[in-house]
Formats: C-alpha cells, structure tokens, sequence
C-alpha cells in the first residue's frame, strides 16, 4: 500500500490561497481578468483561488495530461481547448503544480496563438526537482524540491484528488 506523508495542510493552503488571490485582485483591477485553469488537476485549487479574487473576472478551462504513475510521458495530450474568446484580454493559467515544466510551457504556447494582451502563470505547488522548462512563474503558492505530490485535486493513477491536504506519496 502507498503511503501518504502529510506534508501541507488544510489551514495553510487555505491561508495562501487568500493571500495569493488578494494579490491577483489587486495586480489585476482595471484589466479585463479571465483565469483558465488546466484540468484535470487544478479543479479543487481553482474553485477556491476564484472566490478570493474579489475583482469582476471570467473563468474557462484547457485539459492537458501527460503522466502515467509518477513520470511525465513526454507526451502533452490536450484534451479541451478554451472556449471563450481570449484575444485581447489578460489570461491567468492557473496549474495545481509546476514540475518538469512541459505541460504550462506547452500550454503558453498554444494560448499566445490566441493573441491575448497578457498571459502570466499561477500554481498551487512549484516543484523545482525535474524542471526542464524554465517557466517564469508570476504567483506560486508553495515551492517544493522534490516528493510525487497528491491531494487536493493531485492524483496517482487517478486517485486521492479528493483528499482535503497535500501529502508526499511514498510508492
Ligand atoms: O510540469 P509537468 O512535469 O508537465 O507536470 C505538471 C502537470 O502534471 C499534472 O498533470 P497530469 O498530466 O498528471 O494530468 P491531470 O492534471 O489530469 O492529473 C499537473 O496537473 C500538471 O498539469
Ligand atoms: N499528482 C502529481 N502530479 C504531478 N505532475 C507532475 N508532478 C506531479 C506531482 O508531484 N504529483
């Protein structure tokens, strides 16, 4: 059986995530927000994020998978694209984690097509073990060296996204 190391809790994440949306509420008054988050993982993070972001904004969704078990395939599948029109406005791409930096590096590109004025990049954890993009991150909520991460909308194989906190996942 895998076991799970608690490693941040609920009342911390709840604490950043405040914080963390505060921040985005004031760097964002006056610009025309929409926060797209990439699905799967960052469901549970991105519904909490939009309540604490204060400011008049709109929400969309991309879907990118590339792991099986614990490693990256490589291989970015999107499986949903944005549906609102984002030309011209200030996107926000909300990951739950930054690893090798494949996925949000591949995501930028895809998005700048679509010609927004801006695109900046928010992430729950920002794990520095496996980078291989250097991504310049704008808002991150925890940086991590190293662990394989679930909880709080984090899987393995699919599971424990629903568990309340984050813990290290010991094969
Ligand atoms: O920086 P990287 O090494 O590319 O890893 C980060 C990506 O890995 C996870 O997605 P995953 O492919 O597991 O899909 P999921 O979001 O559906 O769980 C996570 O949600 C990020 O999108
Ligand atoms: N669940 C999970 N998914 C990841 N995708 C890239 N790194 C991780 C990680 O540490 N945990």
């Amino acid at each position: 059986m895998p076991e799970l190391i608690p490693l941040i809790s609920q009342q911390e994440i709840k604490e950043k995530v405040r914080e963390v949306g505060q921040r985005i509420t004031l760097d964002y008054k006056g610009l025309d927000l929409v926060v797209v988050g990439v699905l799967k993982g960052s469901f549970v993070f991105l519904a909490d994020l939009v309540r604490q972001i204060t400011i008049e904004h709109e929400i969309d969704l991309v879907g990118a998978s590339s792991y099986e078990g614990t490693s990256s395939t490589g291989q970015i599948v999107f499986t949903k694209q944005p549906d609102l029109e984002l030309k011209g406005r200030d996107v926000l791409l909300v990951e739950d984690i930054v690893d090798t930096g494949q996925t949000l590096a591949r995501i930028i590109e895809s998005i700048q097509l679509l010609n927004p004025r801006s695109i900046k990049t928010c992430a729950l954890i920002d794990k520095n073990e496996r980078r291989e993009k250097q991504i310049n991150m704008d808002y991150s909520c925890f940086c991590l060296d190293e662990g394989f991460i679930v909880g709080y909308g984090l899987d393995y194989n699919e599971k424990y996204r629903n568990l309340p906190a984050i813990f290290d996942l010991k094969l």
